[in-house]
């Protein structure tokens, strides 16, 4: 493709996310899947051209004078980005938007002018309200500003930034010194992350699903975050586990690798379809003996009750620190959606709780940087459930993860700011109990 199709392409794509109300992940592979035409290059072109458009949505409607509502999303968007991005210039505009072949139809002279307007400007400036200034919708402003305080726009501005590819090295299969020469082998360059001892981070995209690393279980994909998450559980061989927001089975995976196979393991979920996703990764990992099981409610769960040493609730939540991964999430997010996920996750550590032996543990998880979603809900929980203490989590990380406690209290919040990981939150509540 020319540089003037891509761009054409991306006007298209960022157009359709405008109108979809769909992750803008699902609307960018369906524009491809109905162009099988547009080859590998091409695409990692149009598709790291339009994530860097949706990164600075705020700032460019703000540029546009569109501030208020939705703006129409496409044309202008694109080319307001390459200009004030500095890649392009008005008259390298003009160049590119030729109507010829593939390329963007010949500028409008409304455009030519907005176009004039804007040349020489900053992407971000003092001038733009603070959340536009940091792509963060202003009903979550206060939020953001009670859990970070000063560090509120360090914290937001990461949260732009791209994630990097993060591996967990399957211990059922390999180790990490193991699985980074399997790598290499295939030309896949990787590093030990700095604090999950069984993180591997991937530099340059590689094909990586079709490598025989990650073919074979000795590699999974998962943030160095969710790792930590995971490795704080605790779990060991022989122990009876549950895993009961399992999902397609993430941290269910790194759960079974810490229990070496043995034991009982057992991944739940409400969403069976999302359940069922487990499968063929478990295959992979050699993890065969989980058990899955959908449960439609916690609480009618009766042969579970007090059988498990740890319970995980990786809990339904904004999913606000995973937004690196998810620029467009941001703007799809409403109060009402915060809402509910609340009220599930309150609801699901009240019944969870029910499946903890006495002495065991209840890990609860969220990857949202929200207090609402995160101590709120502890402090709530622990206020009716006088059973339930929280153990710090440093002891746990200091005894399995090792070196210094990333944190301050008796949580751990991960975030990408300070620790360069995806935002993750961590409370371990014990219940009375002999151990
Ligand atoms: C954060 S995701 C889990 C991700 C998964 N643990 C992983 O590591 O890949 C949250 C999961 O909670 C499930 N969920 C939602 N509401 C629930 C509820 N009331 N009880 C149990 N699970 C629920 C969702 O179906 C979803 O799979």
């Amino acid at each position: 493709m020319t540089p003037a199709a891509r761009i054409q392409a991306v006007i298209e794509v960022v157009g359709q996310l405008d109108q979809a109300a769909r992750p803008a992940e699902q609307t960018v592979s369906d524009y491809y899947r109905q162009r099988r035409y547009i080859g590998s290059k091409d695409r990692r072109a149009i598709s790291a051209l339009t994530y860097a458009v949706l990164r600075h949505r705020a700032r460019l409607a703000w540029h546009l004078g569109q501030c208020k509502g939705r703006p129409p999303w496409g044309r202008s968007e694109t080319l307001a980005f390459l200009l004030l991005s500095g890649q392009e210039t008005v008259e390298t505009l003009e160049g590119l938007c030729n109507g010829e072949g593939y390329g963007p139809a010949v500028l409008t002279q409304d455009e030519g002018v907005v176009l004039q307007s804007l040349q020489g400007q900053a992407l971000s400036t003092d001038a733009q309200p603070e959340e536009v200034r940091h792509e963060t919708p202003g009903w979550l402003m206060p939020s953001f500003t009670r859990a970070f305080g000063p560090a509120v726009e360090a914290e937001l501005d990461a949260l732009l930034q791209e994630a990097p590819l993060d591996l967990r090295c399957n211990t059922l299969k390999t180790d990490r010194a193991a699985a980074l020469a399997a790598l290499a082998a295939e030309g896949i360059e990787a590093e030990p992350t700095p604090l999950s001892p069984l993180g591997l981070r991937v530099s340059g995209r590689r094909a990586l699903r079709s490598s025989r690393a990650y073919v074979g279980g000795l590699v999974e994909i998962q943030d160095e975050g969710s790792q930590l998450a995971a490795l704080l559980c605790d779990a060991a061989p022989g122990m009876a586990v549950a895993d009961v927001c399992a999902g397609a089975g993430g941290k269910t995976l790194a759960l079974a690798a810490a229990m070496a196979g043995q034991g009982c393991l057992l991944a739940a979920d409400v969403d069976g379809a999302r359940l069922d996703r487990a499968v063929a990764r478990l295959r992979r990992a050699g993890a065969d003996f989980v058990e899955r099981r959908v449960l439609a409610d916690l609480a009618g769960a009766e042969d579970l009750a007090a059988c498990f040493d740890r319970v995980l609730i990786d809990a339904p939540c904004s999913g606000t620190g995973a937004w690196r991964r998810q620029p467009d999430a941001r703007w799809r997010l409403t109060p009402a959606d915060l809402a509910r996920y609340r009220a599930a996750q309150q609801e699901t550590l009240s019944k969870a709780a029910a499946l903890v032996r006495p002495g065991g543990r209840m890990v609860y998880v969220t990857c949202s940087l929200l207090p609402e979603e995160n101590e709120d809900q502890v402090e709530a929980f622990l206020q009716n459930h006088p059973q339930f203490s929280l153990h710090p989590a440093a002891e746990t990380w200091e005894r399995v993860i090792g070196g210094a406690f990333p944190g301050d209290g008796p949580f751990l919040t991960l975030t990408p700011a300070r620790q360069g990981t995806d935002g993750f939150f961590v409370a371990i509540l014990q219940r009375e109990g002999p151990a």
